[in-house]
C-alpha cells in the first residue's frame, strides 16, 4: 500500500508518495512559487525498473487547486499511483493546531473548521493547507486525509514554557499561550539523533535546531519538548527569512501610535518584511552569504545577528536543560550552511561544544557527525523529513 503526503505552504507544495511497507519514497517532489508568472516544478520518482527519475519545468500554478491537480496527473502519467486503490491514507502538514489538537487526527467537517478558526494565528500556513486537504478530499474522497501538526510535538512544555506573563484571562479565555511549531520536524530529528548517540530518545537531552525559511530552537529533555522558540504563532523567535521573530512588544504599539499602521500592516511588516529580508534587503540565506563575502555589510549584519540570536537560544536552552548531548542542525540552512554552523558554534568551547572545522565544511549528504571527537556536546547534521513522519503518523491513525 501507498501514503501519499502534502505539505502545503503559503506559496509552495511540498509532496512524497511512500510504499508503507519499508517507507522508500517512490515519488517527491515540489511545486514552488504558486501564484506567480512562472512556476518552479520538480518531481523525482522511481520508475518501473527502480531507476531515478526527474522532471523539472516553469509552468505558472496559479493556485492549490491547479498544483494538486497536477500532482495527480504527474503521479499517474508516470506510473507510480496508478490505482487510487493503493492509496490507504493522506497525510497533510497542518502549521496550526491550536488548542484542541495534541494528535493527528482523521478530517472531517469539524476538523477542517478548527483549522480554518485559527488561520488569525497562522496566516501565512494554515489557508494552504485547507487548500491541499479540500482538493485532496475532491479527488480521492474514498481516501482518508488525516491532518498532522507542528504544535502537536510541543503540547509537552511545562506552563513555566508556554505561559506568557500577560492576565491570566488571556489564556484561560483565549488561550494565548506559547504553542511552538516545526514540531514534526524537531520530532523526526530527536528520534534520528537518539539513534546516532546510540541511546534511548527517554535518555536524550537534545537542542534541536531547524534552520529553514521559518526557524526554530527546541529544548528536548528526556526525549520531550520542554522549550521551543515560537510561540502563539511562528513569528517570535529566531531571526528568519522574512520574520523578524523576537522583538520588543512596544515596537508594535509605537507603530501603531506613530506611524498610523493598522493590525494587517503590522503584521504584514513583521512576517513578510523583516528578518534577513528587513535588515539586507534578500531573504535567501544563500544569496545572503555571497552578497557578504563579497563585502556587502548589510548582508553580513544579518548574518550576524542570526548568529547572534541563535547562539542566544543555544545558551538558554542549555541552561534550561542542564546537560545536553547533541545540538542538532536541520532545515535548509542548517543542513547545507557551513557559515552559519561554523558562526553557531564560535566560542562555545567551555560549555562542551567543539565544531570540527574539517568536517562541517565537507558539503557532504545525509546524516553526520561535524564535533570534535573530544568535544562533550555531539553536534549533528540530520536532514529533517517531515514528509517521512508524517506518512508514519497518519498510517498509525487510521490502522
Ligand atoms: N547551501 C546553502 N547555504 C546556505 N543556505 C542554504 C543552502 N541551501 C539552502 N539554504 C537556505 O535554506 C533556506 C530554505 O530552507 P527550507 O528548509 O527549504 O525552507 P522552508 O521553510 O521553505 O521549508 C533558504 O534560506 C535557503 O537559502
Ligand atoms: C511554521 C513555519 O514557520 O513553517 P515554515 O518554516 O515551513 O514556513
Ligand atoms: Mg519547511
Amino acid at each position: 500500500m501507498k501514503v501519499l503526503v502534502l505539505n502545503s505552504g503559503s506559496s509552495s507544495i511540498k509532496y512524497q508518495l511512500f510504499r508503507s511497507d519499508d517507507w522508500v519514497a517512490l515519488a517527491s517532489g515540489q511545486i514552488g512559487r504558486i501564484g506567480e508568472a512562472e512556476g518552479d516544478l520538480k518531481l523525482v520518482w522511481i520508475d518501473a525498473d527502480g531507476n531515478r527519475q526527474c522532471s523539472e519545468d516553469n509552468r505558472a500554478i496559479p493556485a492549490h487547486q491547479e498544483g494538486i491537480d497536477h500532482i495527480v496527473d504527474k503521479l499517474q502519467e508516470q506510473g507510480v499511483l496508478e490505482d487510487v486503490s493503493e492509496l490507504s491514507v493522506i497525510g497533510h502538514r497542518v502549521v496550526h493546531g491550536g488548542p484542541h489538537f495534541k494528535h493527528p487526527v482523521v478530517v472531517d467537517d469539524e476538523v477542517e473548521d478548527e483549522i480554518r478558526s485559527v488561520i488569525p494565528l497562522a496566516p501565512l500556513h494554515n489557508p494552504g493547507h485547507l487548500a491541499g486537504i479540500e482538493v485532496a478530499r475532491k479527488h480521492f474522497p474514498s481516501v482518508p486525509s488525516v491532518v498532522v501538526f507542528d504544535t502537536a510535538f510541543h503540547q509537552t512544555m511545562p506552563p513555566v514554557a508556554y505561559r506568557y506573563a500577560i492576565p491570566e484571562y488571556l489564556y484561560v479565555e483565549h488561550r494565548i499561550r506559547r504553542y511552538g511549531f516545526h514540531g514534526t520536524s524537531h520530532q523526526y530529528v530527536s528520534k534520528r539523533a537518539a539513534a546516532m548517540l546510540g541511546k534511548p530518545l527517554a535518555e536524550c537531552n537534545l537542542i534541536t535546531l531547524h534552520l529553514g525559511n521559518g526557524a526554530s530552537a527546541a529544548a528536548i529533555r528526556n526525549g520531550q519538548c520542554v522549550d521551543t522558540s515560537m510561540g502563539l504563532t511562528p513569528l517570535e523567535g529566531l531571526v528568519m527569512g522574512t520574520r523578524s521573530g523576537d522583538i520588543d512588544p512596544a515596537v508594535l504599539i509605537y507603530l501603531w501610535k506613530n506611524l498610523d499602521l493598522n493590525a494587517a500592516a503590522v503584521s504584514h511588516l513583521l512576517n513578510r518584511q523583516s528578518g534577513l529580508l528587513g535588515v539586507c534587503g534578500v531573504n535567501d540565506m544563500r544569496e545572503v552569504t555571497h552578497q557578504a563575502a563579497d563585502g556587502n555589510k548589510r548582508a553580513q549584519l544579518a548574518i550576524d545577528m542570526t548568529l547572534h540570536r541563535l547562539k542566544k537560544y543555544i545558551g538558554a536552552y542549555y541552561a534550561e536543560l542542564g546537560e545536553v548531548d547533541a545540538v542538532v542542525f536541520t532545515g535548509g540552512i542548517g543542513e547545507n550552511s557551513v557559515e552559519i554552523r561554523h558562526g553557531a558554534c564560535q566560542g562555545l568551547k567551555r560549555l562542551g561544544i567543539e565544531l570540527d572545522e574539517a568536517v562541517n565544511a565537507e558539503r557532504a549528504p545525509g546524516e553526520r557527525f561535524i564535533s570534535t571527537s573530544d568535544s562533550e556536546v555531539k553536534l549533528l547534521v540530520i536532514p529533517t523529513n517531515e514528509e517521512l513522519e508524517i506518512a508514519q503518523q497518519a498510517l498509525a491513525t487510521v490502522s
